[in-house]
């Protein structure tokens, strides 16, 4: 059945590396305006399912729609208005280092879109203000830029294209907590002026806890909870107790219980 409310569904996923099966038989959901967070001990297959998403990799069985297409069965045309509806901040590389922050945002306007430079010029000047980057760093090349700075621009690039779709991989790693949160309140405002439905692995409770409606668990290969946060907690299972339950579990918890 195909769902209009879903962003994207995924039905009867396996995923084997030779030997090594991480993804057995997933079915998943992720609703229209929607921020997932999908959360896993390390290797469990977070970034993959991600990928998998994305289009980057194909499972061993199963489907995967997105915002009503077929991940792996459409034509070459297809995947490509598809890609322009999605936006990706990954954890690493998030920069092009040879490339300053202007072509960077740049960058998937000129190779999805065909647009006037002055247009391009606008447009990168306006993604620059979204996520709160000054106009003068636009020529800064990506070296020269803190850790923070760095997150806002590979947003900006990410936000690019109007997505309607954002997966962000682990987007507060090697940030300090006040960055941290900055950035936090940064996706929380932009998630409100855009409507997006965002796709987040983290394995940071405060981030979690801060922008998540809902969280799926991966574990075992499968995903042993999907729901809210109390939903989840409440699933008796070894991982999810050392993640939610340990001593910085509770201090993030403590806080979603004030909000
Ligand atoms: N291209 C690949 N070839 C072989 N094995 C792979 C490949 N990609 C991932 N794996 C393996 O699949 C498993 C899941 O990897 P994945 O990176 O998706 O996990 P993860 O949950 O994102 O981990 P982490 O939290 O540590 O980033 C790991 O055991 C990994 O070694």
């Amino acid at each position: 059945m195909i769902h209009t409310d879903w962003a994207i569904e995924i039905c009867g996923l396996h995923t084997r590396f030779g030997q090594h099966v991480v993804h057995e038989d997933i079915d998943l959901a992720v609703l229209r305006g929607e921020v997932l967070a999908l959360v896993g001990g390390s290797g469990s297959g977070k970034t993959t399912l991600l990928r998998q998403m994305l289009g980057l990799e194909a499972p061993a069985q199963g489907s995967v729609r997105v915002l009503g297409a077929s991940r792996y069965d459409c034509s070459h045309e297809a995947q490509k208005q598809l890609r322009v509806r999605l936006g990706v901040l990954f954890q690493r590389g998030a920069l092009f280092s040879a490339l300053n922050v202007y072509d960077n945002i740049a960058l998937p306007l000129r190779e999805l879109r065909n647009l006037r430079e002055s247009l391009i010029r606008d447009l990168v000047m306006l993604k620059l203000d979204m996520v709160g980057v000054e106009a003068q760093h636009a020529y800064k090349m990506p070296a020269e830029l803190s850790g923070g700075m760095i997150k806002r621009v590979a947003l900006a690039r990410a936000l690019a294209l109007d997505p309607e779709l954002l997966f962000l991989d682990e987007p507060t790693a090697g940030l300090d907590p006040a960055l941290s949160e900055s950035f936090v309140d940064l996706i929380q405002t932009l998630r409100k002026e855009l409507t997006l439905t965002i796709v987040m692995v983290t394995h940071d409770l405060d981030t979690l806890v801060a922008i998540s409606d809902r969280v799926a668990v991966l574990a075992e290969r499968r995903i042993i909870a999907l729901g809210s946060i109390p939903a989840v907690i409440a699933v008796e299972h070894p991982f999810i107790e050392s993640f939610f339950l340990g001593a910085r579990g509770r201090n993030a918890l403590r806080m979603f219980q004030k909000n």
